[in-house]
């Protein structure tokens, strides 16, 4: 059983969690308020999904884990959604519903209709975009990842692996910080265990961080130097041969002693984000669009009159959640412009508008003007988040 024990002040949840439920599972007071706000009658127990097996749902609820069937119906649930529990009929424990998501991760499915997504992982405040240092840096997939990591509506952090192999990694390090166009970077090496204390500091307790990065970038390496420096029990993530193989076989929540939870998602390997070619103009030019197509120009998309961006989200033609995405990047980057490189603030800003402005309007025009004429013609819209 995972244990805690430390000081007993630090983390405590709000309400009087035993550790080794929800507690330990990123249940933090923030948490404890988003399920006040939503609740859910006939339930008993607040849970968070830990693992989803091929018919069971292993939940961290009350003081340990238990194994529950697949909600009967709503949305699925996926590792790290939190559940309201209750028994039903038979007096058996089921889950009630899937609280509403802060953040998802989602593979949008390749040949199939664009608004069809695959979430792999909910609830992930930071996304670790791992690059290793021994191989040439390909800036499409980095730019890919972190467009997947701020549309997801966590908070991207890349994080530089194999650092010790000294020979290539100055080189690597330097192209990483100008691409990484002003999101933070922590440079690491499991082999020597240099900055894994510091990549611990920058997440905070109660945070859940999971890792993005092509085959062989050292995830599962510095997961297990994460966790075997933060918890006794290393067995759970480790099987008997783990060269080259994957260490777990599902997505999984792992607690790390210092409240920190880390999504151990084998999942998301060569993680097949969009569409080639589609990069952060693609990702966030139709939300800038539409704010530029409000009546005044300082328009703080507050409610005043003529907000063609509060229009949108009432007119369920943009994603509340989608739109807060595009503000929190708005403003990690203004924070960060504070305090990094001018240099990599401007070839950011560069590239973003000669994005915007270049990489098709006019055919994400076109294809919106596709989508629609589809829903219409098939008489339905896209279901609402509950
Ligand atoms: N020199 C050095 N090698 C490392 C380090 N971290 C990982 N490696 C090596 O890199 C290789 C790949 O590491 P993994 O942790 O399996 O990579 P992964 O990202 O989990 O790969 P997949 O499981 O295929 O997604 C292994 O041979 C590791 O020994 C490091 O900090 N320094
Ligand atoms: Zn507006």
């Amino acid at each position: 059983m995972h244990n805690s024990s430390g000081n007993p002040l630090d983390n405590t949840p709000s309400t009087n969690q035993p550790t080794g439920g929800p507690g330990a599972y990123g249940y933090t007071p923030a948490v404890a308020r988003h399920f006040d706000q939503y609740p859910c009658p006939g339930a008993t127990e607040r849970g968070r999904v830990v693992r989803v097996d091929r018919t069971l749902l292993l939940v961290a609820a009350g003081d340990g884990l238990l194994h529950l069937p697949y909600p009967l119906s709503g949305e699925p649930a996926v590792t790290g959604d939190w559940v309201w529990i209750g028994p039903n009929r038979a007096g058996n424990r089921q889950i009630l519903a899937v609280l509403p998501r802060r953040s998802e991760l989602s593979r949008k499915r390749a040949f199939e209709d664009s608004s069809e997504e695959q979430v792999l992982a909910a609830n992930m405040d930071t996304v670790g975009v791992v690059v290793p240092v021994d191989r040439p840096l390909t800036h499409n997939r980095l730019e890919r990842t972190l467009v997947a990591a701020w549309d997801s509506g966590a908070t991207p952090l890349v994080i530089i692996t194999k650092a010790d192999l000294a020979d290539v990694a100055h080189d690597v390090v330097g192209k990483v910080i100008l691409q990484a166009a002003g999101v933070e970077v922590v440079t690491t090496s499991a082999e020597n265990g240099d900055g894994v204390d510091e990549l611990m500091s920058r997440i905070q307790p109660g945070g859940t961080i999971v890792l993005l990065g092509p085959s062989g970038a050292g995830k599962s390496t510095l997961i297990n130097a994460l966790v075997g420096r933060e918890v006794q029990q290393t067995g759970e993530v480790r099987s008997g041969d783990f060269k080259g193989k994957h260490t777990t076989t599902a997505r999984e929540l792992v607690p790390l002693s210092n409240g920190t939870v880390l999504m151990d998602t084998p999942g998301v390997r060569g993680f097949g984000l969009f569409d080639a070619g589609e990069g952060l103009g693609g990702m966030f030019g139709d939300v800038e669009e539409l704010a530029a197509g409000c009546r005044f120009a300082d328009c703080a998309h507050g409610g005043e009159p003529g907000c063609a961006v509060r229009e949108a989200i009432d007119g369920g033609v943009l994603e509340e959640r989608r739109w807060n995405s595009y503000l929190k990047m708005q403003r990690e980057l203004a924070a960060l412009a504070r305090r990094s490189d001018v240099a990599a603030q401007r070839a950011y800003h560069r590239e973003w508008h000669q994005k915007v402005v270049s990489a098709g309007r006019s055919q994400r025009w076109a294809e919106r003007e596709a989508t629609e004429r589809q829903g219409r013609t098939a008489g339905k819209d896209r279901k609402p988040k509950r």
